[in-house]
């Protein structure tokens, strides 16, 4: 079987959220929110982990980190996602060596263990680039100047984490993506670009991604609440 590694984005700031310190640090009763993502992988089937971080924070990532239930890997990320990630790959694993690479953002802490098994098992299944995603659940829009049109929602949906991939795929995906210098906010994109057919299976809508400060608020509601009913 495939073994399994969690590539864990954390190494942005977190501008939107603002505060005193680097978003994937920030505390959701008490426990970080890089920690989390690490246990929540770790409960999917994530054997091991590489947690790209800002240079010179490793000191609080290891600090975060210690005692986490799989052993996790500091690596130095880049200005953008796209590069943290990329980076990232490079430490996952020797050339050749088959296993499936979840690539997750430390800001979605609370991705339920059974989105993570559900994406593993398609990757395990031969898909190459499978992707969690919801149901649009507002009307939207599309904004021109000062006219917009409505856009038929029944298209669209929207893109969460984990994503997993076979990594050897994902790996040749960022680097000519990179050379060709195309800009993404995604690893599924990152495949599309080079023609693999991108797998969508159910998100939750536990896995928001904490990015301004109401999505703290309800994060620790959350996690403070009984659990929801199947
Ligand atoms: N250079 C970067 C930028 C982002 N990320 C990670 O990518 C995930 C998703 O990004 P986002 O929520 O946008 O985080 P930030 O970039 O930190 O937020 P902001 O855009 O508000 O600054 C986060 O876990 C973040 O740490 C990363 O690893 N490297
Ligand atoms: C990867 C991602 O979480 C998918 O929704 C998202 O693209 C990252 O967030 P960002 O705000 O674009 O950095």
């Amino acid at each position: 079987m495939q073994p399994v590694v969690a590539l864990v984005a954390a190494a942005g700031s977190g501008s939107r959220l603002g505060g005193p310190v680097p978003k994937a640090l920030l505390e959701l009763a008490g426990v970080p929110l890089v920690r989390r993502s690490v246990e929540q992988l770790a409960a999917g089937g994530a054997q091991r982990a590489v947690i790209v971080v800002a240079a010179g924070l490793e000191p609080d990532f290891e600090r975060a980190l210690a005692g986490a239930p799989i052993e996790c890997q500091l690596v130095t990320g880049g200005a953008e996602r796209q590069e943290s990630v990329r980076r990232g790959l490079a430490a996952c694993a020797g050339p050749g060596e088959d296993a499936v690479v979840l690539v997750h953002d430390a800001a979605r802490p609370l991705v339920p263990a059974e989105v993570v098994a559900a994406v593993v098992s398609a990757v395990r299944a031969g898909l190459r680039a499978v992707v969690p995603v919801l149901p649009v659940i507002d009307s939207i829009r599309r904004v021109t100047g000062d006219d917009s049109v409505v856009v038929d929602r029944a298209e669209l949906v929207g893109v969460q984490t984990p994503q997993g991939f076979d990594l050897a795929t994902l790996r040749s995906a960022h680097e000519q993506v990179a050379a060709r210098g195309l800009a993404v906010t995604d690893d599924a994109a990152c495949c599309e670009a080079i023609g693999v057919p991108v797998h969508l299976v159910p998100g939750s809508r536990l896995s928001m991604k904490v990015t301004e400060p109401v999505d703290v608020r309800i994060a620790e509601a959350l996690l403070s609440a009984p659990a929801l009913p199947e």
